[in-house]
């Protein structure tokens, strides 16, 4: 362990399927704790990996540490207990209530669960959050999509953890539960979780996100602050566009593009 390190570092992460290397290599300045990181890049860029990486669900090569503790071939149970990671798919676990589906994700897969008591307490108190208390007692398989996905939030958010991973959290969500999420997620950061969230839409990363992490092909090919990293070259280069990039007198941030490219 190392003492002083504070968030997720990621050092020669390696990932592969079957014998195609997807991560190559990739190594990160620390992901600070309170801060809300955002992953962006094309479809296919590696962005899901890195996340299922990042959450243990795939063998990895390389050195994961957070804060200071390796995660790479820590016990499943000691990671979820400080990791928690919420997928692009929906909660599949139908027959569940919402109260359910978020009480379970409370108390599994952990080496110290809580008590009944303290996971109705917790899970009140994240529904609460997210603006889903109304639904605590409806099965899954009666809530809308939306709804289904901030039920997914609620599983991971329930979990307390140190480093909270989420892959599109937003996509099912209408402009007020976007904006509601992220200002949930800044809270997090606030309170010192380290927040890495997927997503596709730099106009919300630009209003929320403290650093931007660019993928392209498996490879980080910019990271910082969204000024420096989303720039008119930048999406040339990752995302094939022509595009112009505006901020408003307001601050507001805005992406004209022009022109599709092919690489
Ligand atoms: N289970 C799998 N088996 C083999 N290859 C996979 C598997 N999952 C993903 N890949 C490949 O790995 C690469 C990265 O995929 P990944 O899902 O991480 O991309 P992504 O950046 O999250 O894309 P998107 O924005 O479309 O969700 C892609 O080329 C994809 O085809």
């Amino acid at each position: 362990m190392r003492e002083r390190e504070n968030g997720l570092a990621a050092e020669g992460l390696r990932v592969r399927y079957g014998r195609r290397i997807v991560l190559a290599d990739l190594s990160l300045p620390p992901i600070e704790a309170s801060r809300l990181t955002v992953v962006a890049g094309p479809n296919g860029a590696g962005k899901s990996t890195f996340l299922r990486a990042l959450a243990g669900l795939m063998p990895v090569e390389g050195s994961l540490r957070l804060d200071g503790c390796e995660l790479v071939g820590a016990r499943p149970a000691d990671r979820a207990a400080r990791v928690a990671y919420m997928p692009q798919t929906l909660p599949q676990d139908l027959g569940f209530t919402v109260l359910e589906a978020v009480l379970h994700a409370c108390r599994s897969g952990v080496a110290r669960p809580p008590t009944i008591d303290e996971a109705v307490s917790r899970a009140a108190a994240t529904l609460g959050r997210l603006g889903l208390a109304t639904l605590a007692d409806v099965p899954l398989d009666r809530l809308s999509g939306g709804q289904r996905q901030l039920t997914s939030l609620a599983q991971a958010l329930v979990r307390r953890p140190r480093l909270l991973l989420l892959d599109e959290p937003l996509t099912a969500l209408d402009l007020h539960h976007q904006h509601a999420v992220l200002s949930v997620l800044r809270s997090l950061a606030t309170e010192g979780v380290a927040v890495v969230a997927v997503l596709h839409d730099l106009g919300l990363a630009a209003s929320w996100a403290d650093r931007v992490i660019l993928m392209r092909d498996g490879a980080v090919v910019a990271d910082g602050p969204l000024d420096a990293t989303v720039t008119p070259t930048a999406l040339a280069d990752v995302y094939c566009v022509t595009a112009s990039i505006h901020r408003h007198a307001d601050g507001a941030f805005s992406i004209a593009v022009s022109g599709l490219a092919t690489r």
